[in-house]
């Protein structure tokens, strides 16, 4: 079966300050792939993510993701589609800790609640039942009644899972999902993670190898804010690791720095 290609980033750069921080020529994500993006600190692999997600515009270039194109800002209502779309677990806390764990895992369903409902925070039951279940999926449904700031870490990650199976997004991003998890923990939302994204795409930033192979069948890594390699996880060697960590100037970039709003090649500013 021929796969759909639901992400595509041509000649992509986005700017912080005066910097470029990610340059992207040409990358495409089927349907369906689980991917790993990796690199050192301060690489751009949160920014490739929250321009996936619509978060950040791109200065330059076309980013198409699940048939909308997010080159500029998003009008409201597609901004809310796109959010129905894509499920999100960030760094750290992306719960409402003074919300109990089940309704952190109802607030998954408020894309598909219309109206009133949604203002009100307001649940049928079936939903109620449903979010449940999805607790009972990550191990969580005895706790469904404590509020997130008295969960630990990994219970929060599996909460914010739950979420994820509650809303059914097309497309995952997880931004380091097991940051501050002990290994246990951090393998156990690994599987939970890609339990919940079955049919849907995934794409998760990791920063310990062992992960790889539960996580991903795909690795990027980058390495000051450029794509250096795009291979299967079988092929990301421990060589490729040392050089994707090894600290250095960037050295493949077009652009460097931008004037006046426009960007000016490393090749033209070097003349
Ligand atoms: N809003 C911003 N303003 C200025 N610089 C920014 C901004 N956002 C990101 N950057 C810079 O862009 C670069 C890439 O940041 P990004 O957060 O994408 O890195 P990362 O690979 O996710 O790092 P980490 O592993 O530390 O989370 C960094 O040098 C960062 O300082």
């Amino acid at each position: 079966m021929n796969k759909k290609t639901i992400i595509a980033l041509r000649e992509v750069v986005c700017v912080a300050g005066d910097r470029a921080i990610l340059e992207i020529d040409n990358l495409n994500i089927m349907e369906g792939e689980r991917i790993a993006v990796l690199g050192a600190n301060g690489a751009g692999k949160s920014t490739l993510l929250r321009l996936i997600g619509g978060l950040v515009c791109p200065h330059h270039g076309v980013v198409q993701v699940l048939n909308r194109s997010l080159g500029d800002p998003l009008a409201p209502k597609a901004q809310r589609a796109l959010r129905r779309d894509v499920g999100q677990i960030m760094q750290g806390l992306h719960l409402v800790p003074r919300l109990t764990a089940i309704e952190n895992v109802l607030i998954g369903c408020l894309g598909r609640v219309s109206g009133w409902r949604s203002w009100v925070r307001w649940y049928p039951p079936e939903e109620v039942e449903e979010a449940k279940a999805a607790l009972k999926a990550v191990g969580m449904v005895s706790r469904a009644d404590t509020k997130a700031d008295r969960l630990s870490g990994g219970e929060r990650q599996k909460v914010a899972i739950a979420r994820l199976l509650m809303q059914g997004p097309r497309l995952i991003l997880a931004d380091e999902p097991t940051a501050a998890l002990d290994p246990a923990a951090a393998a156990d939302v690994c599987q939970l993670l890609v339990r919940a994204a079955t049919g849907a795409t995934l794409i998760t930033v990791v920063h310990n190898p062992s992960l790889l192979p539960v996580l991903a069948d795909r690795a990027i890594g980058i390495q000051h804010g450029v794509i250096v390699f795009d291979c299967p996880v079988a092929e990301v060697t421990d060589a490729r690791l040392v050089n994707l960590y090894r600290p250095g100037e960037r050295k493949q970039a077009r652009f460097s720095t931008i004037a006046g709003g426009q960007l000016v090649s490393q090749t033209n500013a070097a003349k």
